[in-house]
């Protein structure tokens, strides 16, 4: 079977594909494009047929559809970092709602039969009331960042085009996850970085943070990658699913997670630079939907998580070194 994943050469992307490799039955196509940094995938890229397609562009989005015809489509290509939402808003909206038109779009041309995974997300909540948690599908979406209003169109164009024309569309609106090769502009991968160099005395012995107060349920990357593969196999076409672990934490016990993990001595700084317009005070996600229709189950502890991202900073830092030193 074929299978197309957006955003191949991402954070998600990269880890779906080898988790799809490792099940042995599909033959995966990736799209990246022209800027995109292949590090994530140099390790797997030979199993891989890669694609260079910018989804912007409807012409080549349509042509790359019609050509490789993929029985699955994981759409995770997105501008998904939300302050990024607010320096660049327009080119937030183009890169998630415009993108994702031109998939459908393409696939209505194609007319084939393929299901379509679109990666939503649990920003789209935003502003979430203290009875309401969990949060459950149902509850009303109230975003606070252009990032969550475009991930919004997204998923609600998933509604309409498969109430208008069939397509096989799920949507799964996923919370926070991480893991190794997550961006280092996110939190959790921000600040295992920062401790990483503070160990290999890269940076001064100060880590600098945000708003620590905010709360967020995290699930690790690897688990979330198998809720994508469950959601085209077992789930419900016209569907939307939340996929979290139903644990929630502050931002401020993420960090003290990590700092277990190291004897380095750090002081805590708040930079006001990393201070939201508005942020989303609390997150915690109810699955029960997704793990019923799919008998999905988070299956790695956050402390794993945050141990081994920790890891892949200490070890990507030091690969760094050795390569200066040897040129
Ligand atoms: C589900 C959702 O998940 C992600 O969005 P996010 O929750 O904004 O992720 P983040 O890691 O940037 O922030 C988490 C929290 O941590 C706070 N925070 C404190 N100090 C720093 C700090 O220094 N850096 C950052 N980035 N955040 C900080 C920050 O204010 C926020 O409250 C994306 O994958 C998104 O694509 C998505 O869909």
């Amino acid at each position: 079977m074929k299978v197309l994943i957006t955003g191949i050469t991402g954070f998600a992307g990269s880890h779906l594909a080898e988790y799809l490799l490792s099940r042995g039955d599909v033959e995966i196509y990736g799209t990246y494009r022209a800027r995109s940094r292949m590090d994530h995938i140099a390790h797997i890229a030979d199993q891989l047929h890669l694609v260079e397609c910018e989804l912007q562009d409807p012409a080549a989005v349509a042509q790359m559809i019609a050509r490789i015809k993929p029985a699955h489509i994981y759409h995770l290509a997105a501008q998904s970092f939300v302050p990024a939402s607010w320096t660049s808003p327009a080119d937030t909206m183009m890169n998630n709602i415009v993108s994702q038109l031109h998939i459908f779009e393409a696939v209505r041309a194609a007319d084939i039969p393929c299901k379509i995974q679109v990666a939503c997300s649990s920003e789209e909540y935003g502003l979430v009331y203290p009875d309401e948690l969990p949060v459950r599908e149902t509850n009303p979406l109230r975003p606070q960042s252009p990032y969550a209003v475009s991930k919004i169109a997204q998923d609600f164009l998933g509604y309409q085009y498969y109430q208008s024309y069939g397509l096989s569309i799920v949507r799964t609106r996923t919370f926070n996850h991480t893991g190794p090769r997550r961006g280092e502009r996110f939190a959790t991968s921000n600040f295992a970085k920062q401790i990483a160099q503070i160990e290999l005395g890269l940076q001064p012995p100060h880590v600098h943070v945000g708003n620590l107060q905010a709360r967020r349920d995290f699930t690790d990357v690897r688990d979330v990658v198998k809720a994508y593969w469950l959601a085209l196999e077992r789930g419900v076409p016209g569907s939307v699913y939340n996929i979290s672990s139903g644990n929630t934490r502050t931002i401020e016990e993420v960090l003290h997670t990590l700092l277990s993990f190291t004897s380095a001595p750090v002081q805590i700084l708040v930079d006001p630079k990393r201070l939201r317009p508005s942020d989303v005070e609390v997150l915690l996600g109810d699955a029960s939907a997704f793990c019923t229709q799919t008998g999905w189950q988070p299956e790695i502890p956050f402390h794993q998580t945050m141990h081994d991202l920790l890891q892949y900073w200490r070890d990507t830092l030091q690969a760094q070194a050795g390569e200066k030193e040897g040129s």
